[in-house]
């Protein structure tokens, strides 16, 4: 035990000192919306609102008399759409305001900007002032990813299902002791997993594919692409791998539901949901660089139990802390709390149309 005494201790500390939140009320986020929402508690005023939208750094949308509002313009309809769900089933609940939603991948707000606007976005770094909202990708217009993922990654509701059967047909000790990746090279801080790969098959499976950017071999780094596999499948393996892409990825919460040990490279870029999620409690926090990653994989070969205790407890925060009724709850609280600092009576814009309800494809 001698040689990983470093990362026991650390594991110890760290699980120690890790105080599990309360199931009800979307309560282990409550932190998070306050830090974002705190820069603007001096007040929103109707000019601060019109640079956001005159800036044009997302969408606008208003909410007047429980009644949802667009501008007619969005660049990414589907992710619209996926936002708009979300709105929609609390609109209800909801009082009069207006937003800026920035359906981009980047965040839009540095902290540099001056003034201070408020946008919402679904991930950022400690260097943005964008307020986090639960991506659209929770329903649709995530990634289409052909031929897995034709119409979109999606239906959260959905994907929990199916990676929690798969999950049962790939228990931990069934699991390939491999480490594994298969994703597109949004951002080349994957490379060196996948020459790592190249370099030693048995320890790793870390391949790129295709995204829709691709245009040559380069894009995948000197390799040709290699065949999509659907995340249930990756449920086979013990280690999975996350990274960030242009921001945040997505597939972080799919790899916990597999019951695989998570490795999740870096700690810059955010969704809501990142903040309860504990380095060493839930997953294995590797270096940018990957200058750890051979010690991490060694580590947790050597200490199989250790490995599965973490992979079980990351997997039971995204099953009990990530349903969509928590999806559902952010939202009715981040746009409750953000109302309250506007400090102007929205006026309904006449030339906006009423967005309403859509069915999807799938139920036709
Ligand atoms: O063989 C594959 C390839 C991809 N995927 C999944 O498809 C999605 C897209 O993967 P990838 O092409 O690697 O893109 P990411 O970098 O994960 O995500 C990009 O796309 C997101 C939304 O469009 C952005 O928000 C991210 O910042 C951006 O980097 C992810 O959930 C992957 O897990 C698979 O399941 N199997």
């Amino acid at each position: 035990d001698a040689k990983w005494k470093k990362f026991l201790i650390q594991i110890d500390r760290a699980v120690e000192n890790y105080k599990p939140c309360a199931k009800e009320n979307c309560q282990c986020y409550q932190r998070i919306r306050e830090q974002d929402l705190a820069p603007f508690q001096e007040g929103i005023s109707e000019e601060l609102l019109s640079e956001a939208i005159s800036r044009r750094l997302g969408t606008h949308y208003q909410i007047v008399g429980k009644k949802l509002y667009r501008e007619h313009d969005c660049m990414f309809p589907a992710r619209c759409s996926g936002v708009e769900h979300f709105i929609l089933e609390i609109i209800d609940d909801l009082p009069d305001m207006e937003m800026v939603i920035n359906v981009r991948d980047y965040p839009q707000v540095p902290k540099w900007m001056k003034p201070r606007i408020p946008v919402f976005s679904f991930s950022k770094t400690s260097e943005y002032y964008d307020i986090m909202y639960p991506a659209w990708t929770f329903w649709e217009g995530g990634p289409a990813v052909w031929p897995i993922y034709p119409t979109g990654l999606g239906r959260w509701d959905l994907m929990r299902e199916n990676l929690i059967s798969s999950a049962e047909k790939w228990p931990w000790k069934k699991k390939i002791s491999k480490a594994y990746f298969r994703g597109s090279r949004t951002s080349s801080e994957r490379d060196p997993l996948i020459l790592l790969s190249r370099e030693n098959p048995d320890l790793v499976d870390a391949e790129y594919t295709k995204n829709q950017a691709w245009k040559s071999e380069k894009d995948t780094l000197g390799k040709p692409p290699a065949k999509e596999v659907p995340l249930v499948d990756h449920c086979k393996y013990k280690y999975l791998f996350n990274f960030r892409g242009v921001a945040a990825s997505f597939r972080l919460k799919h790899l916990f539901l597999c019951g695989s040990l998570v490795f999740h490279v870096g700690e810059d870029w955010q969704e809501f949901f990142y903040t309860q999620l504990k380095p060493w409690v839930h997953y294995i926090p590797v270096k940018s660089d990957l200058s750890d990653v051979r010690e991490l994989l060694e580590f947790v070969k050597e200490n199989d139990d250790i490995a599965q205790d973490i992979s079980e407890r990351g997997r039971q925060f995204i099953m009990e802390h990530l349903q969509m009724k928590d999806i559902s709850c952010y939202w009715q609280r981040l746009l409750t709390e953000y109302s309250k600092a506007l400090i102007y009576k929205v006026k309904r814009k006449s030339s906006y149309n009423e967005i309403s309800p859509r069915r999807l494809k799938t139920e036709l």
